[in-house]
């Protein structure tokens, strides 16, 4: 597939150096617990990044605070080597331009029909006629797999994967250059998790993408991520390839890719 044409190439400007994210000194504290200490990260681009954690380890706070939906108690977080404290609004919607968020549920407005769910982004952020924006949307639409019969749908006619794809096509409206998936596959049959990593390794190679994807799925771990940040001791306690996780010896990273479950998705893997 090619890549599709960009709406606006100028909001887009990319710097080749310049990581489009970058966490540095992260402190979140809820009360008297402390979630992040000095937490650093950093997402090169091209970069498919695999985030996991345990549960409560601080997974989805990070996300927020990465996409300035909580405010940190510390530290800072550039995209494209911008903080995004302090942007003027005109800063911030060019920035919202270059970066897409699945969000676990799909978060589809229920009364919007698939092409309008798609389309909305296109209709705040573009001065597109209508009639434009439903061309652009129906492209979005058949990237991610879906006929023009699922237009006119709603999404509580739509089953989850095609709810997570109708999700993934508006985070793309855009043409974003970063992509968030919070839990892309979760709630997804086996069969149903495999497709979608498959569209997603698809999508980020030919688009050009970078991602930063939260995931409890090690077949998605193994099939997509270039990278996976490990979330432990309320920071970063490694980045590294799937391989080098497997000969870590920290105690979460060894249970988790040692498990029977991980021995079973890198058994899978090789396969
Ligand atoms: N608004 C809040 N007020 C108080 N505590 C919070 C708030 N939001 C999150 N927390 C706490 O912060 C910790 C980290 O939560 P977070 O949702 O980021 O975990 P997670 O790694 O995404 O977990 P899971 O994998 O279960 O989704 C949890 O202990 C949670 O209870």
């Amino acid at each position: 597939m090619s890549a599709a044409p960009r709406i606006e190439d100028a909001a887009a400007a990319p710097d080749a150096d310049t990581p489009p994210v970058e966490v540095r000194g992260l402190v979140n504290r809820f009360g008297e617990r402390t979630i992040h200490e000095n937490l650093d990260l950093t997402v090169e681009r091209g970069e498919i990044l695999g985030v996991v954690g345990g549960s409560g380890s601080g997974k989805t706070v990070l996300l927020n605070s990465i996409l300035g939906l909580r405010q940190a108690d510390e530290g800072e977080v550039l995209l494209f080597g911008q903080d995004v404290r302090g942007l003027s609004e005109s800063e911030r919607a060019k920035l919202e331009r270059r970066t897409g968020v699945l969000f676990q549920q799909g978060a589809l407005f229920s009364s919007l029909t698939v092409l309008e769910n798609v389309g909305a982004p296109l209709l705040e952020h573009t001065g597109l006629t209508r009639d434009f924006v439903d061309e652009v949307a129906a492209m979005k639409i058949a990237m991610v797999g879906l006929g023009p019969e699922s237009h006119h749908l709603k999404p509580a006619e739509l089953s989850g994967g095609m709810r997570k794809r109708v999700g993934l096509a508006r985070a793309l409206a855009l043409d974003p250059e970063l992509l968030f998936l919070d839990e892309p596959t979760a709630g997804l049959d086996p069969i149903g998790a495999a497709a979608f990593d498959e569209l997603i390794r698809r999508l980020s190679e030919s688009l050009g993408l970078t991602l930063f994807m939260i995931t409890h799925d090690l077949d998605t771990l193994y099939a997509v991520c270039d990278k996976v940040a490990v979330l432990a001791d309320r920071r970063v306690v490694e980045k590294a390839t799937v391989q080098e996780l497997e000969a870590s010896d920290h105690p979460w990273i060894r249970e988790y890719f040692l498990g029977p479950r991980g021995r079973a998705a890198a058994a899978g893997a090789s396969r």
